[in-house]
Protein backbone atom coordinates (compact mmCIF):
# COMPACT_ATOMS: atom_id res chain seq x y z
CA UNK A 1 0.00 0.00 0.00
CA UNK A 2 1.32 3.52 -1.16
CA UNK A 3 1.41 6.67 1.67
CA UNK A 4 -1.49 7.90 -0.65
CA UNK A 5 -3.37 4.76 -0.42
CA UNK A 6 -3.05 4.63 3.30
CA UNK A 7 -3.81 7.90 3.86
CA UNK A 8 -6.94 7.37 1.48
CA UNK A 9 -7.91 4.45 3.47
CA UNK A 10 -7.48 6.06 7.24
CA UNK A 11 -9.39 8.86 5.46
CA UNK A 12 -12.08 6.19 4.90
CA UNK A 13 -11.97 4.77 8.43
CA UNK A 14 -12.24 8.11 10.02
CA UNK A 15 -15.48 9.37 7.30
CA UNK A 16 -17.36 6.55 8.45
CA UNK A 17 -19.50 7.54 11.40
CA UNK A 18 -18.49 4.23 13.25
CA UNK A 19 -14.87 3.95 11.97
CA UNK A 20 -14.83 7.66 13.88
CA UNK A 21 -16.25 7.29 17.00
CA UNK A 22 -14.60 4.51 17.79
CA UNK A 23 -11.79 5.59 16.66
CA UNK A 24 -12.29 9.16 18.86
CA UNK A 25 -12.97 7.11 21.63
CA UNK A 26 -9.76 4.62 21.94
CA UNK A 27 -8.22 7.73 21.38
CA UNK A 28 -9.93 9.50 24.59
CA UNK A 29 -9.13 6.39 26.20
CA UNK A 30 -5.81 5.35 25.58
CA UNK A 31 -4.79 9.16 26.39
CA UNK A 32 -6.55 8.75 29.58
CA UNK A 33 -4.63 6.05 30.83
CA UNK A 34 -1.49 7.34 29.32
CA UNK A 35 -2.00 10.39 31.81
CA UNK A 36 -3.21 8.83 34.57
CA UNK A 37 -0.61 10.20 36.90
CA UNK A 38 -2.00 13.89 36.01
CA UNK A 39 -5.54 13.26 35.72
CA UNK A 40 -5.87 10.88 38.79
CA UNK A 41 -6.96 12.61 41.79
CA UNK A 42 -4.64 9.89 44.22
CA UNK A 43 -2.85 6.66 44.14
CA UNK A 44 -4.91 3.75 43.21
CA UNK A 45 -3.82 1.90 45.90
CA UNK A 46 -3.98 4.88 48.90
CA UNK A 47 -7.09 3.56 50.89
CA UNK A 48 -8.53 5.29 53.61
CA UNK A 49 -11.12 2.81 55.33
CA UNK A 50 -12.90 5.73 56.65
CA UNK A 51 -13.98 6.88 53.50
CA UNK A 52 -14.94 3.05 52.04
CA UNK A 53 -18.00 2.96 49.98
CA UNK A 54 -18.03 7.05 50.03
CA UNK A 55 -20.39 8.96 47.51
CA UNK A 56 -19.35 11.22 44.60
CA UNK A 57 -17.90 14.33 45.81
CA UNK A 58 -15.32 17.00 44.27
CA UNK A 59 -11.87 15.25 45.24
CA UNK A 60 -13.74 12.05 44.34
CA UNK A 61 -15.44 12.60 41.43
CA UNK A 62 -16.72 8.00 40.71
CA UNK A 63 -16.86 8.03 44.74
CA UNK A 64 -14.62 5.33 46.57
CA UNK A 65 -15.06 1.37 46.94
CA UNK A 66 -14.74 -0.83 49.41
CA UNK A 67 -11.63 -0.40 50.59
CA UNK A 68 -11.41 3.53 50.81
CA UNK A 69 -9.97 3.99 47.18
CA UNK A 70 -10.82 6.08 44.95
CA UNK A 71 -13.01 4.87 41.90
CA UNK A 72 -11.13 7.22 39.26
CA UNK A 73 -7.51 6.47 39.68
CA UNK A 74 -9.01 3.14 39.77
CA UNK A 75 -10.71 3.27 36.27
CA UNK A 76 -7.37 5.00 34.56
CA UNK A 77 -4.67 3.11 36.65
CA UNK A 78 -6.53 -0.30 35.92
CA UNK A 79 -6.75 0.67 32.08
CA UNK A 80 -3.02 1.00 31.93
CA UNK A 81 -2.55 -2.46 33.66
CA UNK A 82 -5.71 -3.65 31.23
CA UNK A 83 -4.87 -2.19 28.28
CA UNK A 84 -0.87 -3.10 28.62
CA UNK A 85 -1.53 -6.72 29.38
CA UNK A 86 -3.38 -6.69 26.39
CA UNK A 87 -0.53 -4.86 24.07
CA UNK A 88 1.30 -7.66 25.90
CA UNK A 89 -0.57 -10.43 24.78
CA UNK A 90 -0.77 -9.50 21.11
CA UNK A 91 3.24 -8.12 20.40
CA UNK A 92 3.84 -12.15 21.73
CA UNK A 93 0.53 -13.11 19.07
CA UNK A 94 2.05 -10.87 16.65
CA UNK A 95 5.85 -11.67 16.84
CA UNK A 96 5.16 -15.24 16.92
CA UNK A 97 2.48 -15.93 14.18
CA UNK A 98 3.24 -13.07 11.46
CA UNK A 99 7.16 -14.03 10.61
CA UNK A 100 5.88 -17.78 11.25
CA UNK A 101 3.39 -17.68 8.90
CA UNK A 102 4.64 -15.41 6.16
CA UNK A 103 7.63 -17.71 5.93
CA UNK A 104 5.11 -21.24 5.99
CA UNK A 105 2.91 -19.85 3.64
CA UNK A 106 6.01 -18.50 1.37
CA UNK A 107 8.07 -21.24 1.99
CA UNK A 108 5.67 -24.11 2.33
CA UNK A 109 7.71 -27.21 2.87
CA UNK A 110 8.77 -29.07 6.19
CA UNK A 111 8.48 -25.85 7.85
CA UNK A 112 4.93 -25.38 7.00
CA UNK A 113 4.15 -29.01 8.44
CA UNK A 114 5.81 -28.51 11.16
CA UNK A 115 4.44 -24.98 11.83
CA UNK A 116 0.91 -26.14 10.62
CA UNK A 117 1.24 -29.39 13.33
CA UNK A 118 2.22 -26.88 15.96
CA UNK A 119 -0.78 -24.94 15.18
CA UNK A 120 -2.91 -27.47 15.29
CA UNK A 121 -1.66 -28.79 18.58
CA UNK A 122 -2.05 -24.63 20.22
CA UNK A 123 -5.40 -24.85 18.95
CA UNK A 124 -6.49 -28.22 20.36
CA UNK A 125 -5.68 -27.34 23.77
CA UNK A 126 -8.49 -25.28 26.05
CA UNK A 127 -7.13 -21.88 26.80
CA UNK A 128 -9.15 -21.48 30.00
CA UNK A 129 -7.30 -24.59 31.49
CA UNK A 130 -4.02 -23.39 30.07
CA UNK A 131 -4.37 -20.29 31.32
CA UNK A 132 -5.21 -21.20 35.01
CA UNK A 133 -2.81 -24.08 35.22
CA UNK A 134 0.11 -21.56 34.53
CA UNK A 135 -0.86 -18.88 36.68
CA UNK A 136 -0.39 -21.63 39.24
CA UNK A 137 2.65 -22.82 37.78
CA UNK A 138 4.11 -18.86 37.50
CA UNK A 139 2.49 -17.58 40.25
CA UNK A 140 -0.32 -14.47 39.41
CA UNK A 141 1.05 -11.52 37.91
CA UNK A 142 -1.13 -10.37 35.16
CA UNK A 143 1.54 -9.91 32.63
CA UNK A 144 2.81 -13.90 32.61
CA UNK A 145 -0.96 -14.29 31.64
CA UNK A 146 -1.21 -12.56 29.15
CA UNK A 147 2.19 -13.48 27.55
CA UNK A 148 0.76 -17.14 28.05
CA UNK A 149 -2.07 -15.77 26.37
CA UNK A 150 -0.22 -14.16 23.69
CA UNK A 151 0.97 -17.70 23.08
CA UNK A 152 -2.61 -18.91 22.73
CA UNK A 153 -3.74 -16.54 20.29
CA UNK A 154 -0.60 -16.79 17.63
CA UNK A 155 -2.24 -19.40 15.57
CA UNK A 156 -5.07 -16.93 14.58
CA UNK A 157 -2.36 -14.95 13.21
CA UNK A 158 -0.85 -17.96 12.16
CA UNK A 159 -3.02 -19.20 10.08
CA UNK A 160 -4.21 -15.73 8.79
CA UNK A 161 -0.99 -14.62 7.06
CA UNK A 162 -0.22 -17.96 5.81
CA UNK A 163 -3.12 -18.63 3.82
CA UNK A 164 -3.25 -14.85 2.17
CA UNK A 165 0.71 -15.43 1.06
CA UNK A 166 -0.08 -19.54 -0.09
CA UNK A 167 -2.51 -17.09 -2.39
CA UNK A 168 0.06 -14.68 -3.46
CA UNK A 169 2.90 -16.89 -3.70
CA UNK A 170 1.42 -18.90 -6.97
CA UNK A 171 1.66 -14.77 -8.57
CA UNK A 172 3.47 -14.26 -11.38
CA UNK A 173 4.50 -11.08 -10.55
CA UNK A 174 6.02 -12.81 -7.18
CA UNK A 175 7.76 -15.62 -9.87
CA UNK A 176 8.95 -12.28 -11.82
CA UNK A 177 10.45 -10.68 -8.75
CA UNK A 178 12.27 -14.28 -8.20
CA UNK A 179 13.13 -13.97 -11.63
CA UNK A 180 14.96 -10.99 -11.71
CA UNK A 181 17.02 -11.55 -8.93
CA UNK A 182 15.05 -10.18 -5.83
CA UNK A 183 16.24 -11.76 -2.48
CA UNK A 184 13.17 -13.80 -0.83
CA UNK A 185 12.93 -10.71 2.25
CA UNK A 186 12.73 -8.17 -0.76
CA UNK A 187 10.11 -9.94 -2.20
CA UNK A 188 8.33 -10.87 1.30
CA UNK A 189 8.53 -6.93 2.36
CA UNK A 190 7.69 -5.49 -1.33
CA UNK A 191 5.11 -7.84 -2.58
CA UNK A 192 3.67 -10.21 0.08
CA UNK A 193 3.09 -7.61 3.46
CA UNK A 194 1.20 -5.29 1.86
CA UNK A 195 -1.30 -7.73 0.81
CA UNK A 196 -1.05 -9.17 4.38
CA UNK A 197 -1.42 -6.06 5.96
CA UNK A 198 -4.90 -5.12 6.04
CA UNK A 199 -6.07 -8.19 7.27
CA UNK A 200 -3.78 -8.36 10.21
CA UNK A 201 -4.78 -4.86 11.41
CA UNK A 202 -8.50 -5.85 11.88
CA UNK A 203 -7.80 -9.17 13.30
CA UNK A 204 -5.20 -7.44 15.66
CA UNK A 205 -8.48 -5.11 17.04
CA UNK A 206 -10.41 -8.08 16.82
CA UNK A 207 -7.94 -10.21 19.23
CA UNK A 208 -6.76 -7.28 21.40
CA UNK A 209 -10.88 -7.24 22.39
CA UNK A 210 -10.93 -11.01 23.34
CA UNK A 211 -7.30 -10.58 24.76
CA UNK A 212 -9.03 -7.50 27.24
CA UNK A 213 -12.15 -9.68 27.73
CA UNK A 214 -10.61 -13.05 28.72
CA UNK A 215 -8.07 -10.97 31.33
CA UNK A 216 -11.15 -9.26 32.78
CA UNK A 217 -12.33 -12.84 33.05
CA UNK A 218 -9.38 -14.20 34.54
CA UNK A 219 -9.05 -11.25 37.49
CA UNK A 220 -13.09 -11.38 37.72
CA UNK A 221 -12.81 -14.65 38.53
CA UNK A 222 -9.92 -13.88 41.31
CA UNK A 223 -7.41 -15.64 39.28
CA UNK A 224 -5.40 -12.34 38.81
CA UNK A 225 -2.67 -11.00 40.94
CA UNK A 226 -5.45 -9.39 43.25
CA UNK A 227 -2.47 -6.49 44.12
CA UNK A 228 -2.51 -4.72 40.76
CA UNK A 229 -5.48 -2.71 39.85
CA UNK A 230 -7.29 -3.68 36.57
CA UNK A 231 -10.66 -3.62 35.48
CA UNK A 232 -10.83 -7.27 35.61
CA UNK A 233 -10.30 -6.65 39.50
CA UNK A 234 -11.91 -3.89 39.79
CA UNK A 235 -15.36 -6.26 38.40
CA UNK A 236 -14.41 -8.58 40.92
CA UNK A 237 -14.41 -6.27 44.13
CA UNK A 238 -17.57 -4.59 42.94
CA UNK A 239 -18.96 -8.42 42.57
CA UNK A 240 -18.78 -8.83 46.01
CA UNK A 241 -20.31 -5.65 46.93
CA UNK A 242 -23.11 -5.91 44.65
CA UNK A 243 -25.44 -5.94 47.65
CA UNK A 244 -24.39 -3.15 49.26
CA UNK A 245 -22.92 -0.82 46.29
CA UNK A 246 -24.60 -1.82 43.38
CA UNK A 247 -23.63 1.19 41.56
CA UNK A 248 -19.39 0.38 41.83
CA UNK A 249 -19.82 -1.97 38.69
CA UNK A 250 -20.38 0.24 36.45
CA UNK A 251 -17.41 1.91 35.85
CA UNK A 252 -14.97 -1.25 35.24
CA UNK A 253 -18.39 -2.12 33.06
CA UNK A 254 -18.46 0.96 31.08
CA UNK A 255 -14.60 0.74 30.58
CA UNK A 256 -14.77 -2.65 29.55
CA UNK A 257 -17.59 -2.42 27.32
CA UNK A 258 -16.94 1.13 25.68
CA UNK A 259 -13.28 -0.73 25.16
CA UNK A 260 -15.02 -3.62 23.74
CA UNK A 261 -17.17 -2.24 21.52
CA UNK A 262 -14.92 0.31 20.00
CA UNK A 263 -12.36 -2.24 18.55
CA UNK A 264 -15.18 -3.93 17.15
CA UNK A 265 -16.53 -1.39 15.41
CA UNK A 266 -12.91 -0.18 14.30
CA UNK A 267 -12.25 -3.31 13.08
CA UNK A 268 -15.52 -3.46 10.63
CA UNK A 269 -14.80 0.11 9.71
CA UNK A 270 -11.07 -0.90 8.59
CA UNK A 271 -12.35 -4.08 7.21
CA UNK A 272 -15.04 -1.65 4.90
CA UNK A 273 -12.65 0.29 4.10
CA UNK A 274 -10.00 -1.67 2.58
CA UNK A 275 -13.15 -3.70 0.57
CA UNK A 276 -13.93 -0.10 -0.74
CA UNK A 277 -12.16 -0.45 -4.16
CA UNK A 278 -8.78 2.12 -4.63
CA UNK A 279 -8.23 2.84 -8.32
CA UNK A 280 -5.73 0.71 -9.67
CA UNK A 281 -4.41 2.09 -12.78
CA UNK A 282 -3.10 -1.74 -14.03
CA UNK A 283 -2.73 -4.96 -12.77
CA UNK A 284 0.67 -4.55 -10.77
CA UNK A 285 2.74 -7.38 -12.56
CA UNK A 286 2.70 -5.23 -15.71
CA UNK A 287 4.24 -2.22 -14.39
CA UNK A 288 6.79 -4.33 -12.16
CA UNK A 289 9.98 -3.72 -13.13
CA UNK A 290 10.91 -7.28 -12.83
CA UNK A 291 8.37 -8.36 -15.21
CA UNK A 292 10.29 -7.07 -18.01
CA UNK A 293 12.92 -9.77 -17.56
CA UNK A 294 10.55 -12.42 -16.60
CA UNK A 295 9.72 -15.16 -19.36
CA UNK A 296 6.79 -13.40 -20.69
CA UNK A 297 6.97 -16.70 -23.31
CA UNK A 298 3.75 -18.17 -21.89
CA UNK A 299 1.28 -18.53 -25.18
CA UNK A 300 -1.51 -18.34 -23.10
CA UNK A 301 -1.07 -15.28 -22.59
CA UNK A 302 -2.80 -12.71 -25.44
CA UNK A 303 -0.48 -10.46 -27.16
CA UNK A 304 -2.43 -7.45 -27.94
CA UNK A 305 -5.15 -6.94 -24.92
CA UNK A 306 -2.94 -6.20 -22.83
CA UNK A 307 -1.86 -2.77 -24.29
CA UNK A 308 -5.53 -1.82 -25.31
CA UNK A 309 -7.38 1.09 -23.66
CA UNK A 310 -9.68 0.04 -21.40
CA UNK A 311 -13.32 0.01 -22.49
CA UNK A 312 -15.87 1.88 -21.40
CA UNK A 313 -18.63 -0.38 -20.31
CA UNK A 314 -17.17 -3.11 -19.46
CA UNK A 315 -13.26 -3.21 -18.72
CA UNK A 316 -12.08 -6.58 -17.26
CA UNK A 317 -8.27 -6.61 -16.28
CA UNK A 318 -5.64 -9.32 -14.55
CA UNK A 319 -8.85 -11.03 -13.47
CA UNK A 320 -8.05 -14.07 -10.96
CA UNK A 321 -10.88 -15.83 -9.29
CA UNK A 322 -9.59 -18.75 -6.58
CA UNK A 323 -11.85 -20.91 -4.44
CA UNK A 324 -11.08 -21.77 -0.55
CA UNK A 325 -10.30 -25.22 -0.06
CA UNK A 326 -10.77 -26.98 3.53
CA UNK A 327 -7.60 -27.10 4.56
CA UNK A 328 -6.57 -23.08 3.95
CA UNK A 329 -5.48 -23.22 0.41
CA UNK A 330 -7.00 -21.85 -2.59
CA UNK A 331 -7.50 -23.09 -6.26
CA UNK A 332 -7.32 -20.66 -8.78
CA UNK A 333 -9.95 -21.04 -11.39
CA UNK A 334 -9.17 -17.85 -13.69
CA UNK A 335 -5.92 -16.98 -14.68
CA UNK A 336 -5.35 -13.09 -15.41
CA UNK A 337 -8.33 -12.52 -17.63
CA UNK A 338 -8.34 -9.13 -19.92
CA UNK A 339 -11.84 -8.62 -21.19
CA UNK A 340 -13.49 -5.71 -22.82
CA UNK A 341 -17.14 -4.50 -23.82
CA UNK A 342 -18.35 -1.70 -25.69
CA UNK A 343 -21.04 0.10 -26.18
CA UNK A 344 -23.21 -1.89 -28.86
CA UNK A 345 -21.20 -4.95 -29.37
CA UNK A 346 -21.45 -8.56 -28.52
CA UNK A 347 -18.94 -9.75 -27.46
CA UNK A 348 -18.83 -14.03 -27.08
CA UNK A 349 -16.72 -15.46 -24.44
CA UNK A 350 -16.41 -19.46 -25.68
CA UNK A 351 -14.38 -22.26 -24.32
CA UNK A 352 -15.19 -25.81 -23.44
CA UNK A 353 -16.51 -26.76 -20.39
CA UNK A 354 -14.62 -25.86 -17.14
CA UNK A 355 -12.31 -23.38 -19.12
CA UNK A 356 -13.19 -20.51 -16.41
CA UNK A 357 -16.35 -18.55 -18.86
CA UNK A 358 -18.83 -18.82 -16.34
CA UNK A 359 -16.40 -18.02 -13.54
CA UNK A 360 -15.29 -14.52 -15.29
CA UNK A 361 -19.11 -13.60 -16.01
CA UNK A 362 -20.13 -14.39 -12.23
CA UNK A 363 -16.89 -12.25 -10.97
CA UNK A 364 -18.28 -9.33 -12.96
CA UNK A 365 -21.85 -10.16 -11.86
CA UNK A 366 -20.28 -9.96 -8.18
CA UNK A 367 -22.48 -13.53 -8.02
CA UNK A 368 -19.54 -15.94 -7.33
CA UNK A 369 -20.25 -18.95 -5.45
CA UNK A 370 -19.05 -19.47 -2.09
CA UNK A 371 -16.13 -19.67 -1.15
CA UNK A 372 -15.02 -17.96 -4.38
CA UNK A 373 -13.56 -14.61 -4.77
CA UNK A 374 -11.95 -12.06 -6.99
CA UNK A 375 -8.05 -12.43 -5.60
CA UNK A 376 -7.11 -9.93 -8.04
CA UNK A 377 -7.29 -8.02 -10.55
CA UNK A 378 -10.36 -5.18 -11.93
CA UNK A 379 -13.20 -5.03 -13.22
CA UNK A 380 -14.90 -1.95 -14.39
CA UNK A 381 -18.35 -1.32 -15.24
CA UNK A 382 -19.51 1.95 -16.62
CA UNK A 383 -15.94 3.42 -15.45
CA UNK A 384 -17.02 1.87 -11.85
CA UNK A 385 -14.54 -0.28 -10.26
CA UNK A 386 -16.52 -2.95 -8.42
CA UNK A 387 -13.72 -5.26 -6.85
CA UNK A 388 -14.05 -4.69 -3.80
CA UNK A 389 -17.33 -3.07 -4.28
CA UNK A 390 -20.31 -3.26 -1.68
CA UNK A 391 -22.58 -5.68 -1.84
CA UNK A 392 -25.24 -2.83 -1.55
CA UNK A 393 -23.49 -0.84 -4.78
CA UNK A 394 -23.23 -3.64 -6.22
CA UNK A 395 -27.03 -5.13 -6.14
CA UNK A 396 -27.51 -1.72 -7.17
CA UNK A 397 -25.53 -2.05 -10.09
CA UNK A 398 -26.94 -5.22 -11.40
CA UNK A 399 -30.22 -3.66 -11.00
CA UNK A 400 -29.57 -0.74 -12.72
CA UNK A 401 -26.51 -0.81 -15.43
CA UNK A 402 -25.90 -4.79 -14.99
CA UNK A 403 -28.28 -7.26 -16.23
CA UNK A 404 -28.05 -10.94 -16.62
CA UNK A 405 -30.01 -13.68 -18.52
CA UNK A 406 -29.72 -17.68 -17.32
CA UNK A 407 -28.79 -20.52 -19.21
CA UNK A 408 -32.19 -22.48 -17.74
CA UNK A 409 -35.09 -20.12 -18.75
CA UNK A 410 -37.41 -22.41 -17.41
CA UNK A 411 -35.98 -23.20 -13.99
CA UNK A 412 -35.06 -19.77 -13.61
CA UNK A 413 -39.11 -18.73 -13.41
CA UNK A 414 -41.04 -19.23 -10.09
CA UNK A 415 -43.69 -21.61 -11.30
CA UNK A 416 -45.88 -19.98 -8.18
CA UNK A 417 -46.11 -16.92 -9.89
CA UNK A 418 -47.40 -15.56 -13.00
CA UNK A 419 -45.04 -14.07 -15.52
CA UNK A 420 -46.61 -10.68 -15.21
CA UNK A 421 -45.61 -10.98 -11.61
CA UNK A 422 -42.45 -11.93 -12.35
CA UNK A 423 -41.55 -8.94 -14.45
CA UNK A 424 -43.08 -6.59 -12.61
CA UNK A 425 -41.65 -6.78 -9.26
CA UNK A 426 -38.04 -5.61 -10.43
CA UNK A 427 -39.68 -2.61 -12.58
CA UNK A 428 -42.06 -1.78 -9.38
CA UNK A 429 -38.59 -2.26 -6.99
CA UNK A 430 -35.98 -0.41 -9.23
CA UNK A 431 -37.87 1.81 -11.16
CA UNK A 432 -40.74 3.03 -8.10
CA UNK A 433 -43.58 2.64 -10.49
CA UNK A 434 -47.28 1.93 -9.17
CA UNK A 435 -48.94 -1.34 -10.39
CA UNK A 436 -50.73 0.30 -13.22
CA UNK A 437 -47.48 1.28 -14.58
CA UNK A 438 -45.39 -0.92 -13.56
CA UNK A 439 -48.08 -3.42 -15.71
CA UNK A 440 -48.03 -1.39 -19.15
CA UNK A 441 -43.71 -1.24 -18.62
CA UNK A 442 -44.16 -5.01 -18.46
CA UNK A 443 -46.29 -5.44 -21.11
CA UNK A 444 -44.17 -2.98 -23.68
CA UNK A 445 -41.28 -4.95 -22.85
CA UNK A 446 -42.79 -8.17 -23.82
CA UNK A 447 -43.51 -6.56 -26.89
CA UNK A 448 -40.28 -5.74 -27.12
CA UNK A 449 -39.15 -9.29 -27.44
CA UNK A 450 -41.51 -9.89 -29.88
CA UNK A 451 -43.96 -11.85 -27.86
CA UNK A 452 -47.07 -11.99 -29.37
CA UNK A 453 -50.39 -11.51 -27.41
CA UNK A 454 -48.49 -9.53 -24.04
CA UNK A 455 -51.57 -8.95 -22.36
CA UNK A 456 -52.48 -12.47 -21.93
CA UNK A 457 -48.73 -13.83 -21.95
CA UNK A 458 -49.08 -11.57 -18.32
CA UNK A 459 -51.16 -13.64 -16.54
CA UNK A 460 -49.76 -16.97 -17.20
CA UNK A 461 -48.36 -19.20 -15.43
CA UNK A 462 -43.92 -20.07 -16.83
CA UNK A 463 -45.66 -23.98 -17.37
CA UNK A 464 -48.14 -22.76 -19.72
CA UNK A 465 -45.44 -21.09 -21.92
CA UNK A 466 -42.46 -22.66 -24.29
CA UNK A 467 -38.86 -22.70 -23.66
CA UNK A 468 -38.32 -20.13 -26.14
CA UNK A 469 -41.04 -17.80 -24.74
CA UNK A 470 -39.43 -18.37 -20.93
CA UNK A 471 -36.07 -16.80 -22.49
CA UNK A 472 -37.42 -14.30 -24.29
CA UNK A 473 -39.68 -13.19 -20.85
CA UNK A 474 -36.07 -13.58 -18.90
CA UNK A 475 -34.80 -11.53 -21.73
CA UNK A 476 -37.66 -9.09 -20.83
CA UNK A 477 -36.67 -8.82 -17.22
CA UNK A 478 -33.51 -8.31 -17.98
CA UNK A 479 -34.12 -5.27 -19.77
CA UNK A 480 -36.89 -3.96 -17.70
CA UNK A 481 -34.06 -1.38 -16.11
CA UNK A 482 -32.83 -0.24 -19.68
CA UNK A 483 -29.37 -1.57 -18.65
CA UNK A 484 -26.41 -1.02 -20.52
CA UNK A 485 -24.38 -3.98 -20.45
CA UNK A 486 -26.44 -7.64 -20.33
CA UNK A 487 -24.49 -10.63 -19.35
CA UNK A 488 -25.83 -14.23 -20.92
CA UNK A 489 -24.70 -17.56 -20.05
CA UNK A 490 -25.52 -19.81 -22.91
CA UNK A 491 -29.16 -18.32 -23.31
CA UNK A 492 -29.72 -20.51 -25.91
CA UNK A 493 -28.35 -23.66 -24.97
CA UNK A 494 -31.34 -25.45 -23.14
CA UNK A 495 -33.62 -24.48 -26.82
CA UNK A 496 -33.86 -25.90 -29.82
CA UNK A 497 -31.93 -24.32 -32.99
CA UNK A 498 -35.18 -22.45 -34.27
CA UNK A 499 -35.64 -21.07 -30.80
CA UNK A 500 -32.02 -20.67 -30.91
CA UNK A 501 -31.93 -18.07 -33.92
CA UNK A 502 -35.04 -16.38 -32.73
CA UNK A 503 -33.55 -15.26 -29.35
CA UNK A 504 -30.04 -14.71 -30.88
CA UNK A 505 -31.89 -12.60 -33.40
CA UNK A 506 -33.18 -10.70 -30.28
CA UNK A 507 -30.11 -9.89 -28.77
CA UNK A 508 -28.89 -8.60 -32.06
CA UNK A 509 -31.53 -6.57 -32.45
CA UNK A 510 -31.44 -5.21 -28.98
CA UNK A 511 -27.78 -4.04 -29.42
CA UNK A 512 -28.76 -2.41 -32.84
CA UNK A 513 -31.75 -0.34 -31.09
CA UNK A 514 -30.26 0.39 -27.93
CA UNK A 515 -26.67 -0.05 -28.30
CA UNK A 516 -26.82 -2.66 -25.72
CA UNK A 517 -23.39 -4.01 -24.87
CA UNK A 518 -23.26 -8.04 -24.49
CA UNK A 519 -21.44 -10.48 -22.76
CA UNK A 520 -22.42 -13.68 -24.39
CA UNK A 521 -20.91 -16.89 -22.70
CA UNK A 522 -21.08 -19.70 -25.26
CA UNK A 523 -19.13 -22.81 -25.74
CA UNK A 524 -20.91 -23.07 -29.28
CA UNK A 525 -19.12 -21.39 -32.33
CA UNK A 526 -22.19 -21.35 -34.10
CA UNK A 527 -23.79 -19.37 -31.95
CA UNK A 528 -20.84 -16.91 -31.78
CA UNK A 529 -20.37 -16.53 -35.55
CA UNK A 530 -23.61 -15.53 -35.55
CA UNK A 531 -24.32 -12.92 -33.64
CA UNK A 532 -20.50 -11.88 -32.14
CA UNK A 533 -18.74 -8.98 -33.22
CA UNK A 534 -15.73 -9.85 -30.95
CA UNK A 535 -14.32 -13.25 -29.60
CA UNK A 536 -12.22 -14.16 -26.34
CA UNK A 537 -11.40 -17.88 -26.54
CA UNK A 538 -10.68 -18.94 -22.89
CA UNK A 539 -9.00 -22.06 -22.36
CA UNK A 540 -8.10 -23.33 -18.55
CA UNK A 541 -8.96 -20.10 -16.70
CA UNK A 542 -6.64 -18.10 -20.05
CA UNK A 543 -8.09 -16.04 -23.00
CA UNK A 544 -5.75 -18.13 -25.32
CA UNK A 545 -6.78 -15.75 -28.07
CA UNK A 546 -9.27 -12.59 -28.55
CA UNK A 547 -10.11 -10.20 -31.42
CA UNK A 548 -12.88 -10.17 -34.07
CA UNK A 549 -14.86 -12.48 -35.20
CA UNK A 550 -13.81 -12.88 -39.02
CA UNK A 551 -10.16 -13.24 -37.37
CA UNK A 552 -10.81 -15.82 -34.76
CA UNK A 553 -12.87 -17.67 -36.76
CA UNK A 554 -10.97 -16.79 -40.13
CA UNK A 555 -7.49 -16.95 -39.49
CA UNK A 556 -7.41 -18.25 -35.71
CA UNK A 557 -3.43 -18.75 -34.44
CA UNK A 558 -3.81 -20.19 -30.92
CA UNK A 559 -3.84 -23.98 -31.41
CA UNK A 560 -6.18 -24.21 -29.08
CA UNK A 561 -8.76 -22.25 -30.77
CA UNK A 562 -7.92 -23.93 -34.17
CA UNK A 563 -8.66 -27.22 -32.04
CA UNK A 564 -12.03 -25.92 -31.31
CA UNK A 565 -13.17 -25.00 -35.07
CA UNK A 566 -11.91 -28.32 -35.84
CA UNK A 567 -13.89 -30.05 -33.29
CA UNK A 568 -17.16 -28.01 -34.58
CA UNK A 569 -16.16 -28.91 -38.42
CA UNK A 570 -15.96 -32.56 -37.76
CA UNK A 571 -20.05 -32.18 -35.95
CA UNK A 572 -20.63 -30.20 -39.73
CA UNK A 573 -23.42 -29.55 -41.10
CA UNK A 574 -23.17 -26.08 -39.44
CA UNK A 575 -26.66 -24.62 -38.48
CA UNK A 576 -28.28 -22.42 -41.32
CA UNK A 577 -27.30 -18.99 -41.15
CA UNK A 578 -29.73 -16.34 -38.52
CA UNK A 579 -32.71 -15.02 -41.13
CA UNK A 580 -34.17 -11.73 -40.82
CA UNK A 581 -37.29 -11.57 -38.29
CA UNK A 582 -39.78 -11.55 -41.45
CA UNK A 583 -38.88 -14.54 -42.67
CA UNK A 584 -39.66 -16.46 -39.79
CA UNK A 585 -42.72 -17.84 -38.43
CA UNK A 586 -42.88 -16.71 -34.18
CA UNK A 587 -41.98 -20.00 -32.55
CA UNK A 588 -43.57 -19.92 -28.91
N1 LIG B 1 -17.88 -23.72 -6.45
C1 LIG B 1 -16.72 -24.09 -6.96
N2 LIG B 1 -15.72 -24.52 -6.18
C2 LIG B 1 -14.52 -24.87 -6.70
N3 LIG B 1 -14.24 -24.84 -8.02
C3 LIG B 1 -15.20 -24.42 -8.85
C4 LIG B 1 -16.49 -24.02 -8.39
N4 LIG B 1 -17.24 -23.63 -9.46
C5 LIG B 1 -16.46 -23.81 -10.53
N5 LIG B 1 -15.25 -24.29 -10.18
C6 LIG B 1 -14.14 -24.62 -11.08
O1 LIG B 1 -13.88 -23.51 -11.90
C7 LIG B 1 -13.46 -23.93 -13.18
C8 LIG B 1 -14.18 -23.11 -14.21
O2 LIG B 1 -15.57 -23.35 -14.11
P1 LIG B 1 -16.66 -22.56 -14.97
O3 LIG B 1 -17.98 -22.88 -14.41
O4 LIG B 1 -16.29 -21.13 -15.07
O5 LIG B 1 -16.46 -23.21 -16.38
P2 LIG B 1 -17.26 -22.90 -17.71
O6 LIG B 1 -16.24 -22.60 -18.72
O7 LIG B 1 -18.30 -21.88 -17.47
O8 LIG B 1 -17.92 -24.31 -17.96
P3 LIG B 1 -19.45 -24.69 -18.23
O9 LIG B 1 -19.69 -24.30 -19.64
O10 LIG B 1 -19.49 -26.16 -18.01
O11 LIG B 1 -20.27 -23.93 -17.23
C9 LIG B 1 -13.74 -25.41 -13.26
O12 LIG B 1 -12.50 -26.09 -13.21
C10 LIG B 1 -14.54 -25.73 -12.03
O13 LIG B 1 -14.16 -26.97 -11.51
Amino acid sequence: MSDNNRAATLRRVLRNPLGGLSAALLLVLVLAVLLAPLIAPQDPDASSLAEAFAETSGAHPLGMDSAGRDILSRVLYGGRNTLGGALLALAVALVLGVPSGLFAGYRGGRFDAVANWSVNLVMALPAMVVLLASRAILGPDVRVLMIVLGVLVAPSFFRLVRGIVANVRGELYVDAAKVSGLSDTRIVARHVLTVVRGPIIIQVALVAGVAIALQAGLEFLGVGSGSTATWGAMLNEAFQNIQRAPMLILWPGLALGLTNCALVLLAGAVRDALEEPTPRPARRRRTEPAAATAPDSDPAEPAAEPAAPRAALLSVRGLTVAYARPDGTAKEVVHGVDLDVRPGEIVGLVGESGSGKTQTAFSVLGLLPEGGRVTHGSITVDGRETVGMRERDHRALRGRTLAYVPQEPMSNLDPAFTIGSQLMEPIRHHLGLGRKEAAEHARELLRQVEIPEPERTLRLYPHEISGGMAQRVLIAGAMSCDPALLIADEPTTALDVRVQAEVLGLLRGLRDERGLGVLLVTHNLGVVADVCDRVAVMNAGRIVESGTTEQILGAPRDPYTRALLAAVLDDAPARAPWKPREARTVTA
